[in-house]
């Protein structure tokens, strides 16, 4: 197998807490966003945009994450909220692939919507063919409103994926793969 297929034959997500620094430099990070962003995109409409967490950018939209969380649930405790606080600092970056997708005459809003998986799945593998490892994750910062207003996202927008990235010494103990014969029809 070449390099590139025996990175997709091999690739495997990796838990953002053992996710170590250095953090992709700018350039690597400029890099990696211009590969997320050559995907197929029916009708050029770049349907999708990036925020990037960096840094104490981090802390900040951890403050962000604990203050939503404490006003939905005021009987949350400090372990919850300081956890909350830490949500984006688990990794030493934080990419959100935001979905743009809206209303369009000709390309369906399913069709802008699967182009932002594949930046999400883009970006993954450029991560990972740079030496870093990755986890595409949403969890409850995608989809709570509040959240997303404190975020700049406008109402029609999504978020696709928050792309962790960092360093893993060794090796990932990979999960069950589907059998992919039994999902396959040749028509
Ligand atoms: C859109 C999307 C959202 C996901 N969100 C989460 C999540 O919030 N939490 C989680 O543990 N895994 C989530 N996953 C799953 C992981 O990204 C990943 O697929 C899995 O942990 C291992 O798969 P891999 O080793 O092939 O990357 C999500 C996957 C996708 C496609």
């Amino acid at each position: 197998m070449n390099d590139t297929l025996n990175l997709l034959a091999r690739r495997r997500s990796a838990p953002p807490p053992i996710m170590k620094g250095p953090a992709p430099t700018r350039d690597e990070v400029a890099q990696m966003l211009a590969i997320a962003a050559r995907v197929p995109d029916h009708g050029k409409l770049a349907p999708w945009r990036f925020i990037v967490f960096e840094g104490e950018a981090r802390a900040r939209a951890g403050a962000l994450c604990a203050e939503v969380f404490r006003a939905q649930n005021p009987q949350a405790g400090e372990e919850r909220l300081a956890a909350e606080q830490a949500r984006f600092s688990r990794a030493p970056l934080v990419v959100a692939v935001v979905s743009r997708a809206a209303p369009h005459v000709k390309i369906p809003l399913w069709e802008q919507e699967m182009s932002a998986g594949a930046v999400c799945m883009n970006l993954t593998v450029a991560a990972v063919a740079m030496g870093y490892r990755t986890a595409w994750l949403t969890e409850w910062i995608a989809y709570d409103r509040d959240m997303l207003d404190r975020l700049g996202l406008e109402a029609h927008e999504k978020i696709a994926g928050y792309i962790h990235i960092g360093r893993v010494e060794g090796e990932i103990e990979d999960r069950a793969r589907p059998d992919v014969a039994a999902l396959t029809q040749w028509f």
